[in-house]
């Protein structure tokens, strides 16, 4: 494969391919490549993160200097990433590159100063075989271990190709644009094209400013009496998921998106503010109204929140089904509802503290809701449907 000038036109060529970063997007793509065909090598500086994605699946270890990758996938952290692209780049010239940090912008601006500056090996030209992406799925684990091959099913990959900043002429080439996104489908996503700059504002609010928030309403559980937190239920759970995820990796990923996150932050301010104000007095003239616009807008912004494929939002109905809380429980529903023969659209398990049932929710299509809750009925399972 040349990357410059051989299109993914028939479908079948699978590049050979080094995964730069082992840890949860690096494994997860090895997995999901290699059961695509593609031969994946794997290279990690930690020694202990490339050996257990090997271990779970993700390919072989790359031995430096027996095989010239045809493409480099840079899953490394956002600070290193720039680094790391330039040095695949170099070293690999007939090689297409593609790294997948979850900031585009300041990669893409290291990156042009690089191949700018004549003391630097890298060279404009290098950089046609180079495109950004940013596959829009994730999990707040980090690490091989949590790795998983269908991570991308289903879920947007957005393709940044390199670009200069200031003509925005495009650089990478028309074949490596194709390139990452004959990858990107063939591990399940669905693919979307943004330049840098559109990109990184854009998460900021859909991916950054729901990890911020996240992160602060579970701060202020650091000190809550365990008797409050015996009280969890799913709404603390929904909101706080996030608030599990590596602050080495976060830390990198906000401060390099900080113009595009402030002017959402003081959106988030304003809100909060004005709240607080109403809370102060919820009695006076127009107070109530105030709380109800609150709820109201929130329910229309989270109406446009696109289902799976970037279908328009779809509201499944749900149904729950009480489970011992023990090993096999889980699977045993999921078998009894695929003999029924119902798609489950999303799937969710729920504890309450105390207690030694759980509760399988099944999201599925409205028109079958019934018939699977009277089938799992009959199968003997309790069923609760909203
Ligand atoms: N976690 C997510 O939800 C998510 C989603 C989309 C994109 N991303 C992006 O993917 C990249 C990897 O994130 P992750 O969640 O897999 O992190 P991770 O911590 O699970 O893995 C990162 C791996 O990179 C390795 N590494 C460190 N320095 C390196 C270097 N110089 N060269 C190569 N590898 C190096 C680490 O040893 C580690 O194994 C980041 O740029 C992140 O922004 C993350
Ligand atoms: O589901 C999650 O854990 C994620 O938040 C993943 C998520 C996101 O915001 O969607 C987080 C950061 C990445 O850059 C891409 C994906």
């Amino acid at each position: 494969m040349n990357p410059l000038t051989t299109l993914p036109d028939d479908g079948r060529s699978r590049p050979r391919v080094l995964v730069r970063g082992t840890g949860l997007l690096g494994a997860s793509i090895g997995i999901g490549l290699r059961a695509d065909g593609h031969d994946v090598r794997l290279s990690d500086p930690s020694s202990t993160a490339q050996a257990v994605a090997r271990d779970i699946g993700a390919g072989a270890l790359w031995e430096d200097g027996l095989v010239d990758p045809e493409l480099v996938v840079v899953a490394a952290p956002p600070e290193v990433t720039a680094d790391e692209v330039a040095a695949a780049l170099t070293r690999f010239p007939q090689a297409l590159v593609l790294d997948v940090a979850s900031v585009k912008d300041a990669v893409l601006r290291e990156l042009l100063a690089r191949a700018d500056d004549a003391e630097e090996p890298l060279s404009r030209e290098d950089l046609e075989r180079y495109v950004g992406t940013h596959p829009m799925a994730g999990r707040e684990q980090s690490g091989p271990v949590a790795a998983r091959g269908a991570l991308f099913t289903s879920m947007p990959w957005v393709i940044c190709p390199a670009a200069d900043r200031s003509t925005g002429e495009r650089i990478s080439s028309p074949a490596a644009v194709a390139w990452a996104e004959e990858i990107a489908s063939r591990l399940g996503a669905t693919v979307h094209h943004m330049d840098a700059a559109e990109h990184d504002s854009s998460v900021a609010l859909i991916s950054h400013l729901p990890q911020i928030a996240a992160s602060l309403v579970a701060s202020r559980l650091q000190d809550a009496p365990t008797t409050a937190l015996a009280l969890a239920g799913n709404g603390l759970r929904d909101v706080t998921r996030l608030a599990a995820s590596d602050p080495n990796l976060w830390v990198q990923i906000l401060a390099a998106n900080s113009v595009p996150l402030v002017d959402v932050l003081h959106g988030l301010r304003d809100d909060v503010e004005r709240l607080i104000r109403t809370m102060e007095a919820p009695e006076a003239p127009g107070g109530r109204a105030d709380i109800a616009q609150l709820i109201a807008e929130g329910n229309s912004g989270r109406a446009r929140v696109p289902g799976k494929h970037g279908a328009p939002p779809q509201s499944f109905a749900k149904l729950a089904v009480i489970v011992d809380d023990r090993p096999g429980q889980i699977a045993a529903v999921l078998d009894d509802v695929a003999a029924v023969g119902v798609n489950v659209e999303d799937m969710r398990m729920d504890h309450s503290a105390g207690h030694e049932v759980g509760m399988v929710e099944l999201s599925v299509l409205p028109g079958r809701q019934q018939e699977l809750a009277d089938a799992l009925a009959e199968m003997g399972w309790k069923v609760i449907q909203s």
